[in-house]
């Protein structure tokens, strides 16, 4: 059975070269972001995650909401291992993917065809594994004879269809996501929305940070919100402004 158990979950980022000058308006609390520490004359600590405890089971949904800056996008980013935690303890049961940044493992001077596998072993799968995807992920991006060329040739909007389509060609346990992903024209963004929608179906746990409480609404069963880091939970979270 796929989990995501978080147990008084701490992130910090310290930050070296701060300038007492440039925080002189200590006075103004901070509207958004985690609680800042000042820790000497040049070491200032933000805390973006500040003792967060969670259970994510099979069947969740779960919609992370929160003011800007609040840690939503660290959380997601812990949990696809990116950020190490300083404090409290973090379970994960299940293959993980993610959605937050597809361009990742992408090189400019591959063909469309390379970078197909460059992203796969990028997303941690092996090359045999994504060998009989490519034709149909070749396909979808519907890019045609430009796979062939290298991506520097490519328009943004192009590049973000082709990690697109290799991003979400693997079924995983648990999929995350920051914001609903909407790529490229409007014909292909509706072609991307019914794979990202059957894909959902398919994964038993979703976390998908978002200020879209509309899309939230369609999409999830279990709402969290953020809030200087700490967290809250139960449906009227989406009642908040975010
Ligand atoms: N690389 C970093 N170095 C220092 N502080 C950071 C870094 N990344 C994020 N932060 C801080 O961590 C806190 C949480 O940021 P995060 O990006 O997780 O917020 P968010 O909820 O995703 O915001 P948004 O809705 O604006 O995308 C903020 O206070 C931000 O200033």
């Amino acid at each position: 059975m796929s989990h995501i158990r978080a147990t008084d979950l701490v992130v910090d980022f310290p930050i070296y070269d701060a300038s007492q000058r440039s925080l002189r308006k200590r006075f103004l609390s901070a509207a958004t972001g985690g609680a800042i520490t000042h820790e000497g004359q040049h070491r200032v600590v933000v805390r973006p995650l500040d003792h967060i405890s969670f259970d994510f089971r099979e069947g969740d949904r779960i919609g992370v909401v929160g003011h800007n800056g609040a840690g939503k996008t660290t959380l997601l980013r812990v949990l696809n291992g990116v950020y190490e935690p300083v404090g409290g303890s973090l379970e994960i049961s299940g293959r993980l993917a993610s959605l937050l940044d597809i361009t990742n493992g992408f090189d400019t001077d591959a063909t469309g065809y390379e970078n197909i596998v460059l992203r796969g072993l990028m997303m941690g799968i092996r090359p045999r594994e994504i060998q009989p995807k490519i034709a149909e992920i070749a396909e979808f991006s519907g890019l045609g004879e430009y796979l062939d060329l290298p991506l520097r040739t490519y328009s943004s909007g192009m590049v973000l269809r082709l990690a697109f389509a290799v991003s979400t060609s693997v079924d995983a346990d648990i999929l995350l996501m920051d914001e609903w992903l909407s790529v490229g024209d409007a014909e292909f963004n509706e072609k991307a929305s019914k794979r990202l929608n059957e894909l959902i179906s398919r994964t038993a746990i979703i976390v998908i940070a978002s200020h879209d409480t509309a899309m939230l609404k369609r999409v999830c069963n279990r709402i969290i919100r953020l809030e200087h880091g700490r967290l809250s939970e139960g449906d009227q979270m989406l009642d908040h402004p975010q």
